[in-house]
């Protein structure tokens, strides 16, 4: 049942008057975006391929000393295409096809930087515990299947693609990380971040594959912006969230698998309130479908043993330093959300707001030093009781 529903959006606007609606969007959503005219070419690309494309612009004031920072962003959402008993060969290629029409379709309609859901080339198939064959989908970000085939597009669109990938560390005995690869819109490599926070939770078997990242919060200066991604699991963070603010960054992406079971509630409130506290974009991205495992697994919580994850809901946003955000992209279905925004917004809402001005970092500096001591105590004032 839950797998038939589309959106919230959709759902509210159908049902609600349209003056409700609107109030409620207003209350919901923040300030009114106005929609991004795709044109025919593109939104029937999209649909010939079956997959939702919608776009929506953040405006900023107008300065007099600063142009406008105009930069497209395109955020992708999709299931996985072919079963998870073809061949890996088989099914990656397939995967490979699918990201190749998407990505070409946000190329024509001019976008900057595109970034793909956690772990793209594959299944998630972390619940398994199995590490045959998944780990076989790890390779190089530097030189290796999916970098080759992104950098072809990052070049013929001139765009930034971040794509986040089950990597294989060549240099430090062949381990496997959770990475994103950034590939300048030259299709060189300009670096690599990793996942900081593993989850341990439900199915998120992941701490049996990988562990934590040990590069920090690395910010890309690129063509089009200062960009970090902050990967999936790193959401629920908010200190996480808070270090790619510190180095400086303008957009930071969040591309994420979890499920409706699990997270759903706190899908849009997390991405959208680090864009509040920390006066930047953030760009949610969640994978769609449900993976079916040819083996089953345990769950540890003395219910049936089973062969899926739950369901991906998608329902990938955008949203704005001000706390605006656009609707999400469908819970159900393939889809390429479109945003166009003016950078200057962040520094205009740290003017406005003073989030960085009055963040406190000295203080929590100090107190986080000694919080981390072995022979720390919790500063609890005890009256009587
Ligand atoms: N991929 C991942 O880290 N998922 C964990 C579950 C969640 O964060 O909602």
């Amino acid at each position: 049942m839950t797998e038939e529903f589309h959106s919230v959006e959709k759902a509210l606007s159908e049902h609600l008057p349209p003056r409700e609606w609107q109030q409620v969007q207003r209350i919901l959503y923040g300030k009114a975006l106005k929609p991004l005219e795709l044109g025919p070419k593109i939104e029937g690309a999209a649909q010939e391929q079956d997959y939702e494309v919608s776009g929506y612009r953040f405006e900023a004031a107008s300065e007099q000393l600063r142009s406008p920072q105009i930069v497209r962003v395109g955020l992708i959402q999709n299931q996985i295409v072919l079963p998870t008993t073809e061949s890996l060969e088989k099914q990656r290629s397939a995967i490979f096809h699918r990201m190749g029409q998407m990505i070409d379709n946000a190329g024509q309609a001019g976008v900057n930087i595109v970034c793909l859901q956690e772990a793209w080339t594959m299944p998630f198939a972390f619940c398994t515990r199995e590490k045959s064959p998944w780990c076989e989908f790890a390779e190089d970000p530097y030189d290796g299947p999916s970098t080759l085939f992104l950098a072809e597009y990052a070049k013929k669109y001139n765009m930034v693609i971040i794509s986040p990938i089950l990597e294989r560390d060549r240099n430090h005995g062949e381990v496997l990380w959770n990475t994103a690869v950034i590939i300048s819109h030259t299709g060189e490599v300009l670096g690599i971040t990793r996942k900081n926070h593993i989850p341990r939770v439900g199915d998120f078997n992941e701490s049996t594959y990988y562990m934590e990242s040990t590069l920090g919060h690395p910010v890309f200066a690129t063509k089009y912006g200062r960009v970090a991604v902050n990967i999936c699991y790193g959401r629920h963070h908010p200190p996480n969230w808070m270090m790619y603010g510190v180095n400086g960054a303008e957009i930071v992406f969040n591309p994420s698998a979890t499920v409706g079971a699990l997270s759903e509630p706190m899908w849009g409130i997390e991405a959208r309130n680090a864009a509040i506290a920390n006066s930047y974009f953030t760009c949610a991205i969640n994978r769609v479908g449900t993976e079916e495992f040819p083996n089953e697994f345990s769950s540890a919580d003395g219910k049936p043993a089973h062969r899926d994850f739950g369901h991906f809901y998608g329902s990938s946003y955008v949203a704005a330093p001000d706390g605006s955000r656009t609707p999400g992209l469908s819970r159900v279905k393939d889809g390429l959300l479109i945003v166009e925004m003016d950078l200057n917004l962040c520094r205009q809402v740290k003017d406005k707001w003073g989030f960085r001005m009055t963040q406190r970092l000295d203080v929590y500096a100090e107190s986080l030093t000694r919080a981390i001591q072995p022979d720390f105590e919790p500063q609890i004032i005890r009256g009587k009781l």
